[in-house]
């Protein structure tokens, strides 16, 4: 669905881009993750038109991003609301845009509504609303005309739990009915919630692409447990649940707490040698 191909894209001295490459199917979630300024917002934003790359390729079911942009539905990393138009507005604007009508668009725009849990702001200015509800907005925008191809920057950024819980559904649900899915995040639950498919950005390209099982496999996560004194024994180990009964087994103490922590992004990215951009 989507293919790209050592995208390339320079900021005066600045290689945001430097032979970036990512095919995503029908019906995949990717989440694309890796540390700030790794290339993430400048991949989405040039599958979604807002800028040209200086080199490389992207085709959207075999079109160029020029010829797609009613197919692809973008909620962009920063905020862009109209300040003064209502979320209702918002929702009918965008799916007037890519062609919905009357009671089709009504449909869609109550649909999103209900799922995103909007009922309440529905009829509110988008510049009075919240960072959250903001966010809620602008995901709704992208998501109410059923693109083909959803690319989400941070979706669930500073969204409570409800919020995230909602937002994680409708993606998991649209790539159920067929939609291809970039899902940019700084959180390795929500990709393991939605069985995305994991690509590591760093310096300008995808350095690192598989399964969560795959790309997680072996890595260490920690077991520690908390004894009544307050002394705390900790295990950095790959079978967590192993562990656990190990050392459950061996303390002869009163116990106050036990926490298994699997592995995260930063674990991740420390067997990748990922490192800050500079
Ligand atoms: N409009 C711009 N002008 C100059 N430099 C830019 C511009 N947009 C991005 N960059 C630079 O390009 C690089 C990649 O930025 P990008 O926003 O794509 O990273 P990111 O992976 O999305 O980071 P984050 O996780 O912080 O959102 C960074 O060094 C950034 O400073």
């Amino acid at each position: 669905m989507l293919v790209a191909t050592d995208l390339v894209k320079r900021y005066g001295t600045i290689q945001a881009l430097d032979g970036f490459s990512l095919n995503v199917a029908a019906g995949e979630i990717v989440g694309l993750v890796g540390h700030n300024g790794a290339g993430k917002s400048t991949f989405v934003e040039i599958v979604s038109y807002l800028i040209r790359p200086d080199g490389g390729h992207v085709t959207i079911d075999g079109r160029p991003p020029s010829a797609t942009r009613g197919e692809v539905g973008v909620a962009p990393q920063h905020i862009a609301l109209y300040p003064s138009a209502t979320v209702r507005e918002h929702l009918e604007l965008y799916g007037r845009l890519a062609g919905l009508r009357r009671a089709a668009l009504s449909e869609a725009v109550e649909d999103l509504s209900t799922v995103l849990r909007l009922g309440g702001i529905m009829d509110r200015r988008a510049g009075k609303l919240s960072g959250g509800q903001q966010r809620r907005t602008q995901a709704a925008s992208a998501l109410v005309h059923r693109p083909a191809l959803l690319l989400l920057d941070e979706p669930t950024a500073g969204a409570d739990l409800e919020t995230r819980q909602a937002m994680l559904d409708v993606v998991k649900q649209r790539a159920g009915e067929g939609a291809a899915v970039v899902y940019t995040t700084h959180y390795l639950p929500e990709l393991t919630e939605l069985q995305a498919t994991i690509a590591v950005a760093q310096g300008g390209r995808v350095i690192a692409r598989g399964t969560c099982e795959e790309l997680l496999k072996d890595l260490p996560g920690e077991v520690r447990v908390t004894l009544a004194d307050r002394e705390e024994v900790s295990v950095s180990t790959s079978e967590p649940t192993v562990t656990l009964i190990d050392l459950l087994r061996r303390i002869d103490r009163p116990i106050s707490a036990v926490d298994v922590r699997n592995p995260s992004l930063d674990d991740l990215y420390r067997s990748l040698a990922v490192h800050d951009a500079p």
